[in-house]
């Protein structure tokens, strides 16, 4: 079954309440929390205060999504703060030895570990890390800003990952990220994404239609 997950960064802060209460209407089971720090990305977001006040408005999953060039330091903070799942960037890590370092010491704060890339960076570079992490997330846009068009190069990572994951009996969520609506999200689902992240075409539309559409 796909999982949807909402990605806030859409969300219109002055209709808070509105919206997280359609949210819960909905049949999305996590919500996306995009993490910006003007470094990694040339844009900023929210902290771990922020999260820890979604805790208390959804009991859906918080799936964090650190766009930082420090996700060592701020991960555990994160996962104190509330988040089900984290996941950071491959691109911000030194080495394959480091990413699987951070994922164990997620885990052991009972934090599911994500890891994702960038458009322009091959699957290749997971071939030997996957199986250290509960989630790959590919990225289908440029990460830094919202309302994107889909890169359709996501669909042959998403395909090459569920290859491996089925060949190696693994139990891999892989999440698609940027310009996700009913039609790219379509093409996801068939390649082998189960979890399909939305932002602008969710909070922009009417939330609950929009995340069935999507189902
Ligand atoms: O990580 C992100 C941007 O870096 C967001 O999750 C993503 O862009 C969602 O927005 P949209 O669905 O409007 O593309
Ligand atoms: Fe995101």
């Amino acid at each position: 079954m796909t999982i949807i997950s909402p990605s806030i960064l859409s969300l219109d802060f002055s209709q808070l309440n509105s919206q997280m209460d359609a949210v819960n209407a909905s049949r999305a089971q996590w919500l996306h929390y995009d993490v910006m720090d003007g470094h990694f990305v040339p844009n900023l977001t929210f902290g771990p205060d922020i999260l820890k006040a979604f805790r208390k408005l959804t009991d859906r999953q918080l799936d964090v999504h650190l766009m930082i060039s420090d996700p060592r330091k701020y991960a555990p903070v994160f996962a104190q703060a509330g988040a089900q799942w984290i996941t950071f960037h491959y691109e911000a890590m030194n080495d394959a030895q480091d990413c699987r370092a951070l994922a164990k010491e997620l885990r052991a704060l009972g934090v599911k570990p994500g890891i994702s890339i960038k458009p322009q960076t091959p699957v290749s570079v997971l071939e030997a890390l996957w199986q250290d992490f509960d989630l790959v997330l590919v990225m289908s846009v440029e990460p830094g800003f919202g309302g994107q068009q889909f890169d359709p190069s996501a669909l042959d990572k998403i395909t090459v990952l569920r290859q491996w994951a089925q060949a190696a009996g693994a139990d891999l969520r892989i999440e698609v990220d940027g310009g996700i609506n009913a039609e790219t999200g379509k093409l996801c689902r068939e390649a082998g994404a189960d979890v399909l992240v939305a932002g602008s075409y969710i909070f922009k539309n009417n939330i609950v239609e929009a995340v069935d559409s999507l189902c």
